[in-house]
């Protein structure tokens, strides 16, 4: 007979618990983990207090995020940060000033690794000329946390387009004499961050230093 699987954590506090991925997350999460909702009005300290989870995931507002981050470091509970907004020199600061494991998680979705991965070996033997992001109308922040750390690495300019109806796309485009090279990730359903999240979920639990992961192989 197979034996079950531990799970690494038992309760999760999902902080933006009743947004777009928050209810995705709380959704898919509680079959196998007690899931304590933290949402906007009720103060974050002290649900943490209260409740004692053993790991964090924050999907709330780029205008919160940092004073999150704050409340986080006091509590000193592991945590993964799926929100955007947070620059890359803001996130490298946060990594070193936090002794415990922490997540900063650009985009979830496993493929975006390998968008990343390509882009770095094609900007070596093509000028990168821009980063395209293309989101919903409902997307508060722009341009999108995922193409800051893009153009971070890649040292190019974003244009951010918002229209209904949609979920995600990131496309970077190189250029050589005369043509243009375009790569591009899309997310055409909301629940392919959950293998991302669930792969977070597992590596958190090996107790890394707080680091900007992105999951996938
Ligand atoms: N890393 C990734 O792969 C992904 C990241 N995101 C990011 O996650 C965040 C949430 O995205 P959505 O769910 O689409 O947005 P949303 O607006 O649907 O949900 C955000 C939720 O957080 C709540 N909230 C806002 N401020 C809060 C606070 N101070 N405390 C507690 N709750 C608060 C809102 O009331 C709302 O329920 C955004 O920053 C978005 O860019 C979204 C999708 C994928
Ligand atoms: O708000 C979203 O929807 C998304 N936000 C993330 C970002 O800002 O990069 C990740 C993904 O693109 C979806």
């Amino acid at each position: 007979m197979g034996q079950k699987r531990m799970l690494p954590y038992h309760k999760i506090l999902v902080s933006g618990a009743r947004g777009r991925l928050g209810s995705v997350i709380c959704t898919r999460l509680s079959a196998d983990y007690q899931i304590i909702e933290h949402v906007r009005g009720l103060d974050l300290s002290t649900v943490i207090a209260l409740h004692q989870p053993d790991l964090i995931i924050d999907v709330t507002s780029h205008i919160n995020i940092l004073a999150h981050i704050a409340i986080y470091q006091r509590h000193a509970i592991p945590v993964i940060i799926g929100t955007s907004g947070i620059s890359p020199v803001d996130a490298r600061l946060v990594c070193e000033a936090t002794p415990f494991p922490l997540l900063i998680v650009p985009n979830f979705s496993m493929g975006f690794k390998t968008l990343i991965q390509q882009a770095v070996i094609l900007s070596s033997q093509y000028k990168v000329s821009k980063i395209i992001e293309t989101h919903h109308n409902q997307k508060k922040d722009s341009p999108s946390g995922s193409s800051l750390f893009l153009a971070d690495r890649l040292d190019t300019t974003i244009e951010s387009i918002r229209v209904p109806r949609y979920i995600a796309k990131h496309e970077i485009q190189f250029c050589m004499e005369g043509s243009l090279i375009t790569i591009s990730h899309e997310v055409t359903d909301k629940s392919s961050f959950i293998p991302g999240i669930l792969h977070a979920i597992e590596y958190i639990s090996s107790k890394p230093s707080a680091q900007i992961y992105y999951p996938g192989s």
